[in-house]
């Protein structure tokens, strides 16, 4: 592509170009990371958190940028090649790497899952039941990615930034798959990072406190995640969780909204649900004038809308109810999702593993075990480190009241100090109710199993399905879930042999 072809391409994004040789390069490639530019690229300097490549202009010519995209001023008379100043960098980078690969997404059906949480249990259900329908499909998410037979997990983000989309959309391309599925978070909606790709289907789960560190209001959090509706292709459809979400704030025609819940108003309504400790049903009305029951072996309400979400989504793909829903029954679920330690239940209590970190989730997952369990429910978690302090003390707030023992413990310090991060969630805990304060979580984790009796439940949040905590720059390997077999191994196989 050659620069003036550029400069077209980005429109109204382009501010000014400064081109002292009046020329019109043709570039190889466009690239955004220096450590990897080749001769004759095209390079799109970012300030970004850590690093702001504006400020190594001189070292990008020097190895062979052919023209630079900047937003920042570059005032350096060394710099005789062509610099294109845009208005955002990271639109022209999504814009411009989705160009160079061609816009993959054109050839694919694109199903992008946007929302506070239900993100991962959805798109994987979703996944699960294409799989089932043996149809191809990607599934792009927290947990891992997959292309084909390629996993990857733990991936960096939960969405991917535009380098790295393109490559997983286009080799999904190359693999002939039909369908790509994936998580849209906030963060990529709003530093551009899905801006190169439209979308055949945008679903909304609910929009609650989270990300407040990054996004300067709640409203912007909210308008951040609405932006997905502003990439669906010309025929493409929302699909919204319609007890969550008003559906005015979505800014395309109704009958291209289709909407789930447990609202008379839903297309899509969930009615007579009935929890039990190995799954759940509830009835379907579909707005086609059916209803049938749905077993899933996800467990509590919110889940309930994840399914109706998924049932929606495949259902207006024009899978057969019948089908979709045989399918959806053979769904173990997302690791660390809800997640029974089964080894627990020897010794008369319940484990539980779940992914809650953020004040609504916490609630959920709270009242989804009142529902479940006969006994006290002891509640272990605590925040992660550089992120939206502001939700800590409403997510103890939410502990103390639907739970009979707090023990708050660490989560990801990162690179806040561990203590501090204690005392914002005790500042919101009820203090004439039973709690702890632990920082080590494996010992906070012991302590909750020693002090579980029988059918108590013992919940650990949070960390889900994550191996490693971060504490300050180091990762050190540590999963819930295998911490509680660990301790249920040796401290209580020993107590009952004596
Ligand atoms: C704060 C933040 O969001 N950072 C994201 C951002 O990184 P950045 O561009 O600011 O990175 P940077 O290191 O400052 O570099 C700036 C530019 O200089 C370039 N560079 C850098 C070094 C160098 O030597 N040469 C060079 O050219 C880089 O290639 C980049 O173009 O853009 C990258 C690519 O898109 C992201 O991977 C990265 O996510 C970091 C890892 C992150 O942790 N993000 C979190 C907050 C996040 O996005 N989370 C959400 C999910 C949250 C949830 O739902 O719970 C997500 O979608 O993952
Ligand atoms: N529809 C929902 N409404 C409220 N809470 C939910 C919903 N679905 C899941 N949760 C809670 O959120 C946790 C994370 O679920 P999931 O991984 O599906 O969400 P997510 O949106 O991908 O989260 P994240 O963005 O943090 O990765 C679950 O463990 C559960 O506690």
């Amino acid at each position: 592509m050659r620069l003036s072809q550029i400069i077209e391409l980005l429109g109204n994004n382009v501010l000014q170009v400064v081109n002292p040789g009046n020329i019109d390069p043709e570039f190889e490639h466009v690239e955004s990371d220096s450590r990897i530019l080749k001769e004759n690229d095209l390079f799109i300097c970012i300030k970004g958190q850590a690093f702001d490549s504006h400020l190594i202009a001189r070292e990008l010519q020097k190895k062979g940028a052919a023209a630079l995209i900047a937003e920042t001023a570059i005032e350096d008379e060394e710099i005789l090649i062509p610099i294109v100043y845009v208005k955002s960098s990271r639109l022209a980078e999504a814009l411009l790497t989705m160009e160079e690969c061609n816009h993959p997404y054109r050839k694919l059906t694109t199903i992008g899952v946007t929302g506070t949480n239900g993100k991962t249990t959805i798109t994987t259900l979703i996944y699960h039941v294409l799989s089932i329908f043996e149809r191809k499909a990607s599934l792009i998410g927290t947990v891992r990615n997959v292309v084909g037979e390629n996993v990857y997990t733990n991936p960096k983000n939960t969405t991917p930034g535009p380098f790295e989309l393109a490559r997983l959309l286009q080799l999904s391309t190359k693999l002939k798959s039909e369908y790509f599925v994936m998580e849209v978070s906030s963060h990529s909606l709003s530093m551009n990072r899905v801006e190169g790709m439209r979308f055949d289907v945008g679903i909304i789960t609910n929009v609650t406190r989270d990300h407040l560190d990054f996004h300067s209001s709640f409203e912007d959090y909210y308008r951040a995640k609405m932006h997905l509706f502003s990439l669906l292709k010309s025929n493409g459809i929302a699909v919204v969780n319609g007890d969550k979400i008003n559906i005015a704030d979505i800014h395309i025609s109704r009958n291209r909204i289709i909407t789930y819940g447990f609202g008379d108003e839903s297309d899509y309504r969930i009615e007579d649900l009935d929890i039990s400790r190995t799954g759940m049903d509830f009835t379907i009305h579909t707005p086609f004038g059916s209803s049938q029951r749905v077993y899933t072996r996800l467990i509590g309400e919110h889940n309930a809308y994840n399914v109706a979400a998924a049932i929606a989504v495949l259902n207006s793909l024009n899978y057969d109810m019948d089908h979709i829903l045989k399918a959806i029954s053979s769904f173990g679920g997302v690791p660390g999702r809800f997640e029974f330690v089964e080894e627990a239940t020897k010794y008369g209590f319940d484990v539980v593993i779940d992914f809650a970190h953020t004040p609504d989730a916490l609630e959920k997952l709270l009242r989804t075990a009142r529902r479940l369990s006969p006994g006290r429910l002891i509640l272990v978690f605590g925040a992660g480190g550089s992120a939206d302090k502001g939700k800590r003390p409403l997510m103890s707030e939410v502990s103390s009241r639907f739970s009979d023992v707090v023990i708050l413990t660490s989560d990801d310090p990162k690179n806040d100090d561990p203590l501090e991060i204690l005392q914002d969630l005790e500042s919101g805990i009820d203090k004439f109710k039973p709690y702890l304060v632990i920082p080590d979580r494996k010992e906070a984790i012991s302590v909750a199993l020693t002090l579980a009796n029988r059918q108590d439940m013992v919940l650990i949040a949070g960390r889900g399905h994550e191996d490693f905590q971060i504490l300050k720059d180091r990762k050190v390997p540590f999963n819930d879930k295998q911490v509680v077999k660990d301790i249920l191994e040796t401290k209580f196989r020993r107590h009952i042999k004596k």
